[in-house]
């Protein structure tokens, strides 16, 4: 079986990858399943393709295989692209998703609907050891909902309402968000690079 390692701690992020990567039978292996010691990150970038080759770069030469890294986030029209690459860290350095979701709620308590739109991105990095880092980007657009709803994803899905939806990415099934989230577009255009990213 072939394996793809994915530069990231996040339990959702590698969940969905896990599902992505099986319709092709490749094992996406996330660090947090590594047996091996992987070194931690900074994310000091002020870009999210920055941050996303910060990652595949830094675990790539660690180990010396192919890796690809997500760096994400929420990027809210009426915010002037806030969180944007502070997405994670938003309301502290504890990454806590509910303090980021209230800090976003009180901050467009003011907005209306119509004004309160937003866009997800998610910046894959692909490094391969020997040769330049590639890019790719897909988005989803939506709006930001006035209150949490749904359990279901992680980080800002239940306060993210998809166009063309009248429910958040949290009430939707995790098929349904695979079908048209940011990670969805971005991987769909990683196409012929799978083979080069995989090994073992
Ligand atoms: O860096 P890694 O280890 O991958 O994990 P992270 O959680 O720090 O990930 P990022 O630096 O890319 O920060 C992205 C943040 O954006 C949010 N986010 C990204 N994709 C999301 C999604 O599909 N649904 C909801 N929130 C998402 C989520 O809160 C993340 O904390
Ligand atoms: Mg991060």
């Amino acid at each position: 079986m072939k394996e793809i390692v994915i530069a990231t701690k996040n339990k959702g992020k590698a969940r969905e990858f896990k599902t992505f990567f099986a319709k092709g039978n490749i094992v996406a292996k996330s660090l947090l399943e590594m047996e091996r010691f992987t070194p931690d990150i900074e994310e000091t970038g002020k870009t999210f393709e920055e941050n996303a080759a910060l990652k595949a770069e830094g675990i790539s030469r660690y180990l010396d295989i192919p890796v690809l890294a997500d760096d994400s986030g929420l990027i809210i029209d009426a915010l002037d692209g806030r969180p944007g690459v502070y997405s994670a860290r938003y309301a502290g350095e504890d990454k806590d998703d509910k303090a980021n979701m209230a800090k976003v709620l009180e901050e467009l308590k003011n907005t209306p609907m119509d004004k309160r739109t937003a866009r997800f991105i998610c910046m894959l990095a692909i490094a391969i050891p020997g040769k330049e880092t590639l890019f790719r980007t897909g988005y989803c657009e939506g709006r930001i909902a006035f209150e949490e709803m749904g359990v279901n994803g992680f980080g800002y899905d239940p306060i993210f309402i998809p166009e063309g939806y009248s429910k958040t990415l949290a009430e939707l099934l995790p098929e349904e968000k695979n079908q048209i989230s940011h990670r969805k577009n971005a991987i769909d255009q990683l196409e012929g690079l799978l083979g080069d990213l995989s090994h073992v």
